[in-house]
């Protein structure tokens, strides 16, 4: 029954409501311009990286193991993402402008997974910056973050990840379309505005 629920909510969920996945690198700023479309288009951001640390927080088992591939810079398995993500959506359907799915999907895989179980994006942010910038930002972050994964050794390997399974990704998607590519280089505001853009574009 639970079952049936749920994908009349999907349904839902994929009519009205829009779903945008910044899929960028780590440190790229996903998180910083997520927080502001949500101030000014009303739209619920999840994180999937925040799901999965509200699991390690909560100390449970799953926790303790998702702490452990976590801390090495790997994927955790797709199903225990995709089902958050899926609770996190239906908790927020009736409340929500649109979604921005955050830091999903990491590898192709995952993006094919997430359209069989609740539905199609209609556009994929793709916030760029250099390897170099993203690496200097998490550094700055982990002096506060408390993140376990925000030390010199750990990025590398999120960022080696970023290029090897989440590259594909973006090369996906930009065939059907919906890629926007927007320059993080730039100052927060000046990134926004592109960000703006092109959201204003969706209808
Ligand atoms: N779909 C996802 C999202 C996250 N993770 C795991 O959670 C970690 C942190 O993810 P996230 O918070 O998205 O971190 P980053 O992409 O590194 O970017 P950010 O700097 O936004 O935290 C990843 O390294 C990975 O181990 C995962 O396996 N699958
Ligand atoms: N200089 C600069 N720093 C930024 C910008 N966007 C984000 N940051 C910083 O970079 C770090 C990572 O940003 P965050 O939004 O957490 O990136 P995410 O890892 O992609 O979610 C944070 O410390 C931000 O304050 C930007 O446009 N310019
Ligand atoms: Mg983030």
């Amino acid at each position: 029954i639970s079952d049936k629920i749920k994908d009349a909510k999907i349904i839902f969920v994929t009519l009205d409501l829009l779903h945008l996945s910044p899929s960028c690198g780590p440190g790229s700023g996903k998180g910083t311009q997520c927080e502001k479309v949500v101030a000014k288009y009303g739209y619920t951001h999840l994180s999937s990286g925040d799901l999965l640390r509200a699991e390690v927080s909560s100390g449970s088992e799953r926790g303790k193991h998702l702490q452990a591939i976590m801390q090495k810079g790997e994927l955790v398995p797709l199903d225990t993402v995709l089902d958050m993500i899926k609770d996190a959506m239906i908790a927020k359907a009736d409340v929500s402008k649109g979604f921005l799915i955050d830091g999903y999907p990491r590898e192709v895989k995952q993006g094919e997974e997430f359209e069989k179980k609740i539905g199609k994006p209609c556009l994929l942010l793709y916030i760029d910056a250099k390897a170099e910038t993203m690496v200097k930002r998490l550094l700055k972050r982990g002096e506060t973050s408390g993140r376990s994964d925000d030390n010199e050794e750990t990025i590398k390997k999120r960022l080696d990840l970023y290029y090897k399974a989440t590259e594909p990704v973006i090369a996906f998607y930009d065939g059907r379309g919906i890629v926007r590519k927007i320059d993080s280089e730039l100052p927060v505001d000046e990134v926004f505005s592109q960000v703006s853009k092109a959201i204003d574009a969706l209808k």
